[in-house]
């Protein structure tokens, strides 16, 4: 789904990220400090008190990381944020403070409710170019209405909840815009992608990004549809209000652009697919503002919902989205109303809870699955640069890393393994100019994991991404390593003045080419040379781990 960005700031710039404000919950610990240090052992990052464990999600404006908090053992999920955003002009780049970040934290330190993701605590450290947001962790991920292999926007059916799953969801969304509504919120972009499910099945609101605080707040807003803060249009148009769409009602915006956000959030989730669609932004705006609502048919619903839906409860069906996707805001049922609907009454009868398979297993989420050898001690934890952020892991080779540093740890470490002379260490230049940040984060899996433990062995094509053009070949004394060909090599790699011999790559499939293909030289059958050409062209990403012989 495409996000339209929004070009201005709506909360004033002195938000309170920075200030304190008196009603602001002090259940939010706000941290000005930022620590980020590498336990080559476990091959995890530690930000502050927090192990990471791995990536929960990619959104437009940064990444979801999966952590523990290391005192309490609570799984968290920590949201990271560019404090700064670039904005072009006709000549120049200008680096702006993100007014996302404001909004978002603004929004979420009000919010307290159980069908409301949490804000456990803000790391705001001013030396830092992101800020993270440490969030309640929702273990069962987004709410799910299509089969994983389609587009939203292309689904077109049959759905993949029952008419049960469907109304437990809305009735714990129902549940959450009213808190938030009353709090003066409006969220601004409903959909199921940002309904995140706890572990006990609860659905919980999530991403405040564009959401914003009406200027009444803690009044009844959605029962005055009054005119909100002027502001441009956010969020995402296959959810956008027929109010939303139009430029002559560009200033009339409620809480009631949230409720039509949730019609279309149950109509998706009832028949599994998007209830106005369209091949071009216009044509999808003028769809939502004069095509009328139209329903797969009953029959249709029953060959797909082996629950049996009765005619009854899918003219119900039928009657609530009418209600929820009125064209006119003034007319639109509340929320209030929609609880008692008989749709979300009549029916309910808590048989079946929404379960989706938990995402994986925090233990799964480790970058290389490969245990330490027993000789193999803990060393200590490498102190990264505070801006060397998971996010933007190459900027800790392209920028300000300091690699003697890391190579002296990293040599500390060797001495207390059997295997020194099977270790491959990398040079740091090859790390250079990495546009990748997968590729990047790859490298520096692979380069710790060889170094932390060293009866296994990496080997690594970083210089296939860095400066030097580097060559590679299989009967050669120096090796690259192929993502697609390598699995069945036998490579004899030498690197400076360790050389090693492995027998076995096991190669993720995840380790793909990162961008463009490299060219390959067909004229040395064996040997395929990397040629860079130009900043668009960097190879592959490292493979990670090779079991030694
Ligand atoms: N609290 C959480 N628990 C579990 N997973 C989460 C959590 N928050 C975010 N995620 C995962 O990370 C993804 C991106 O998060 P989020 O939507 O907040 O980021 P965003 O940049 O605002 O995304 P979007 O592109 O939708 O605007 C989510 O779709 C979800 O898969």
């Amino acid at each position: 789904m495409v996000l339209l960005k929004e070009p201005v700031p709506l909360l004033p710039q002195s938000s309170l990220l920075y200030n304190n404000a008196s009603n602001v919950s002090s259940r939010i610990k706000e941290t000005k400090k930022v620590k980020l240090s590498y336990n080559p052992l476990t091959k995890r990052q530690i930000l502050n008190n927090f192990e990471i464990l791995g990536t929960l999600g990619n959104g437009q404006y940064g990444k979801v990381k999966l952590g523990r908090d290391l005192d309490t053992g609570r799984l968290v999920a920590i949201k990271i944020l560019n404090r700064f955003e670039k904005r072009s002009g006709y000549s120049l780049q200008v680096k702006m403070e993100n007014p996302r970040i404001n909004q978002e934290v603004e929004v979420m330190k009000r919010c307290h409710h159980e069908n409301v993701v949490e804000l456990y605590e803000i790391l705001n450290d001013p030396e830092s170019a992101k800020v993270y947001l440490v969030l309640e962790y929702c273990s069962r991920g987004p709410v799910k209405w299509c089969p994983e292999n389609q587009l939203e926007i292309k689904a077109v059916g049959p759905p993949i909840l029952s008419f049960q799953q469907a109304r437990n969801i809305v009735s714990d969304v129902v549940s959450g815009l009213e808190y938030l509504h009353s709090q003066g919120i409006i969220h601004r972009d409903i959909k199921p992608s940002n309904l995140l499910i706890s572990s006990n099945g609860t659905v919980k609101i999530s991403d405040f990004g564009v959401s914003i605080l009406t200027a009444a707040e803690s009044t009844n807003i959605q029962s005055s549809h009054e005119p909100i803060l002027k502001s441009k249009t956010f969020g995402t148009p296959a959810f956008f209000a027929p109010e939303l769409c139009s430029t002559e009602t560009y200033c009339c915006r409620s809480s009631a652009i949230d409720i039509w956000s949730l019609g279309v959030t149950l109509y998706c989730l009832l028949f599994g697919t998007l209830p106005f669609n369209a091949n071009s932004g216009l044509e999808l705006f003028d769809n939502i503002i004069n095509k009328p609502l139209d329903f797969p048919s009953y029959e249709e619903i029953l060959k797909h919902d082996s629950s049996d839906v009765t005619i009854e409860e899918y003219r119900d069906a039928k009657d609530l989205l009418y209600k929820l996707l009125e064209k006119n805001p003034s007319r639109r049922i509340s929320l209030a109303e929609t609880k008692t609907h008989p749709f979300m009454c009549r029916y309910d009868n808590n048989a079946a809870p929404v379960v989706t398979p938990l995402l994986a297993d925090p233990e799964t989420f480790r970058e290389l699955k490969i245990s330490p050898p027993s000789s193999c001690k803990k060393v200590e934890l490498l102190n990264l640069p505070v801006n060397s952020s998971f996010a933007s892991l190459d900027s800790l080779y392209m920028e300000d890393f300091d690699h003697n540093n890391f190579r002296t740890a990293v040599d500390r470490n060797l001495r207390h393994s059997p295997s020194a002379n099977n270790v491959n260490i990398l040079s740091p230049p090859a790390y250079h100019n990495i546009e990748s940040r997968e590729s990047s984060y790859s490298s520096f899996s692979s380069y710790t994991s060889s170094t932390a433990f060293t009866s296994q062995i990496s080997i690594h094509d970083a210089s296939l991404v860095g400066d030097q053009h580097y060559s590679a070949d299989e009967n050669g004394n120096s090796s690259r390593v192929n993502s697609r060909g390598l699995s069945q090599c036998k490579i004899l790699s030498t690197f400076e003045e360790h050389s090693f011999e492995s027998t076995q790559v096991d190669l993720s499939p995840a380790l793909s080419p990162v961008s463009n293909s490299p060219t390959s030289n067909e004229n040395s059958p064996g040997r395929r040379d990397i040629q860079r050409q130009g900043r668009a062209q960097h190879g592959y990403r490292c493979v990670t781990c090779i079991e030694s012989q």
